[in-house]
C-alpha cells in the first residue's frame, strides 16, 4: 500500500484564504477529473508522449529483457552509458533493490578521471556495456560509448559485450546496432527519457541487478488504477493538487526527503522528472507563463543535520515531501552497554524505531513552525511499492502539467546549451554558431 499523510499541511496553509484541504479537494474535483480525462484521451497520440502510462502492462517486452539477461550468465559488471532519464531511474531502483551478483556502474558524466578509474577496474571479458540514449545523439553518452567501444576490442568478441537501448528509428545508434549485429532494445517513441524507467531503459540494467521486475510493474499498475479514479480516490491527482495550491501561494521549492539511504538516488530521479517537466516558459497557448517549482534533494536522517535548520527557520518558500517506510525488511536492536546508562532511552529499541521517530519528529517540528509538509508512506521497500511510488510521481507530474496548462513532456530549454556545445566542439554544420560564440567571447 502507498498512502499519504497530509496531517502536516496545516489548514491555514492550504488553499486560498485558509480553505481546508477537504474543501479544496471538493472544489477542485471536477478540474482534476477533467485533467484525467484529457490525459487519457491524449494518450492515443504518440506525439503527446504519454506512452509511459502503458509500460506497466507491457509484459512481452519484459519477457524479452528476461530472456536476454538469462542468455548472459557471464556478466559480472554492467556499465550503463546514459544520462538524465537514460540513467537516473535504473540508478535509483538499483540502489534501493539491487541484490547482484552483477555490479551496476553508471557513466553519466565526461569527467575523465572517474571514467579512467572505472575502466582500470573492469575486466572486458566479464563486462557488458549498455549504451542508452533515446535520441541516440547525446554528446556525453556518445563520447563514453566511443571510449568503451574501443576498450571492448580487448575482449574476444566485442559485439557480445554491447547492448543498445534507443529509439526504434531515430539517431546514430539504431543503424549502427543493425550494421554491427548488436542486440538492441526499443525505447517506445511515445515515451520520453524521464518517464522511461519502466521501459528497457530501466528494466534491462535492473534485470542484471536481480530486481523483481514483475512486481515493479505490478506496483506501477496500482498507481495507474488510482490515477484513473475519481478525485476522492485519486492519490496522484491529490498530491498534484497539494503542490499546485502551495505553488499558488508562492512556495516555489519542493524538497523530496526519503528517510532511507537505499532511496538515496530517488530524489535525483525526481529532480529531473519534476524540473524538466514543469519548468516551462510558455503554456499550451504560447503565452509566456514561466511555471515550475524547484525540486531539492534531501535524505533523512542525514539532512536533518544539514538542511532542516534552513527548512524550519529559513524562508518558508518550500513544500517538504517526506518518504517513509512503514516496515523494515530487517531491523537492528540497539544493545544496552554498561557504563553508558545515559543512553538508556535507546537500550532495547531498534534502528527502525529510531528512524521512524526521527522522521515523525522532524515533520512535526516543521509543521509547528508553519512549514508545510506531507509524507508518502510505503508499506515496505520492495519492488511492488517502489514501482507504485515511481508511477505515482510520474502521474503527479502529468496532473501538474494539466493544472498549469503546459506541455510537461518536452524540454526546449536544454536544447540551446547542446547546440553551443556542438559549436564549441567544432561539429560540422555549427560553424556559424561557433563564430557567433567567439564574437561573444566564448570559446
Ligand atoms: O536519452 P537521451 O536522448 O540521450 O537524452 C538524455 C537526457 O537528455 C535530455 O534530453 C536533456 O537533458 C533529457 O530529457 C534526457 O533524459
Amino acid at each position: 500500500m502507498l498512502r499519504v499523510d497530509l496531517g502536516n499541511i496545516s489548514p491555514e496553509c492550504v488553499g486560498p484564504n485558509g480553505v481546508a484541504w477537504t474543501s479544496s479537494l471538493t472544489s477542485y474535483a471536477q478540474r482534476l477529473e477533467a485533467a484525467r480525462d484529457e490525459i487519457l484521451t491524449r494518450k492515443s497520440d504518440p506525439g503527446a508522449f504519454l506512452g509511459w502510462i502503458d509500460l506497466p502492462e507491457d509484459t512481452e517486452t519484459l519477457r524479452q529483457v528476461r530472456r536476454y539477461r538469462e542468455a548472459q550468465p557471464w556478466v559480472e559488471d554492467l556499465v550503463v552509458l546514459g544520462i538524465g532519464g537514460s540513467a537516473l531511474g535504473a540508478q535509483a531502483v538499483g540502489a534501493a533493490l539491487g541484490k547482484g551478483p552483477v555490479r551496476l556502474h553508471f557513466v553519466d558524466n565526461v569527467e575523465p578521471e572517474p571514467v579512467l578509474e572505472l575502466l582500470r577496474s573492469l575486466n572486458p571479458e566479464k563486462t557488458l556495456v549498455n549504451v542508452i540514449s533515446k535520441s541516440g545523439t547525446t554528446a556525453e553518452t556518445m563520447a563514453a560509448f566511443l571510449v568503451f567501444r574501443r576498450w571492448l576490442e580487448r575482449a574476444e568478441n566485442w559485439q557480445q559485450h554491447v547492448v543498445v537501448t534507443t529509439d526504434p528509428s531515430r539517431g546514430i545508434l539504431r543503424p549502427y546496432a543493425a550494421a554491427e549485429g548488436l542486440t538492441a532494445f526499443d525505447i517506445p517513441p511515445s515515451v520520453g527519457g524521464r518517464f522511461s524507467v519502466l521501459s528497457p531503459v530501466g528494466t534491462l540494467p535492473l534485470a542484471f541487478a536481480g530486481v523483481d521486475l514483475e512486481n515493479l510493474l505490478a506496483g506501477a499498475r496500482k498507481a495507474n488504477e488510482q490515477a484513473r479514479s475519481e478525485a476522492a480516490r485519486n492519490l496522484p491527482a491529490q498530491t498534484a493538487l497539494v503542490h499546485h495550491l502551495f505553488a499558488q501561494k508562492g512556495l516555489n521549492i519542493v524538497v523530496l526527503m526519503p528517510y532511507s539511504t537505499r532511496l538515496r538516488y530517488l530524489p535525483d530521479w525526481f529532480v529531473q522528472l519534476h524540473d524538466e517537466s514543469l519548468g516551462k516558459l510558455y503554456n499550451r497557448e504560447g503565452k509566456e507563463v514561466r511555471t515550475g517549482t524547484t525540486a531539492v534533494r534531501a535524505i533523512g536522517t542525514t539532512d536533518q543535520h544539514a538542511q532542516v535548520q534552513l527548512f524550519r527557520e529559513g524562508p518558508h518558500d518550500k513544500l517538504v515531501v517526506f518518504v517513509r517506510l512503514e516496515n523494515p525488511s530487517e531491523d537492528l536492536e540497539i544493545p544496552a552497554v554498561k557504563g553508558l546508562e545515559g543512553l538508556d532511552y535507546l537500550f532495547g529499541r531498534t534502528f527502525f524505531e529510531l528512524l521512524t521517530a526521527e522522521a515523525k519528529a522532524t515533520a512535526h517540528a516543521l509543521a509547528k513552525a508553519h512549514q508545510p509538509n506531507y509524507t508518502l508512506l510505503l508499506e515496505r521497500l520492495d519492488a511492488y511499492h517502489l514501482g507504485w511510488l515511481l508511477q505515482h510521481l510520474m502521474w503527479q507530474t502529468a496532473y501538474l502539467g494539466e493544472l498549469w496548462n503546459i506541455n510537461a513532456f518536452d524540454q526546449p530549454g536544454v536544447e540551446l546549451g547542446k547546440e553551443y556545445t556542438y559549436a564549441l566542439m567544432g561539429r560540422k554544420g555549427y560553424e556559424k554558431l561557433a563564430e557567433e560564440l567567439r564574437a561573444e567571447g566564448v570559446g
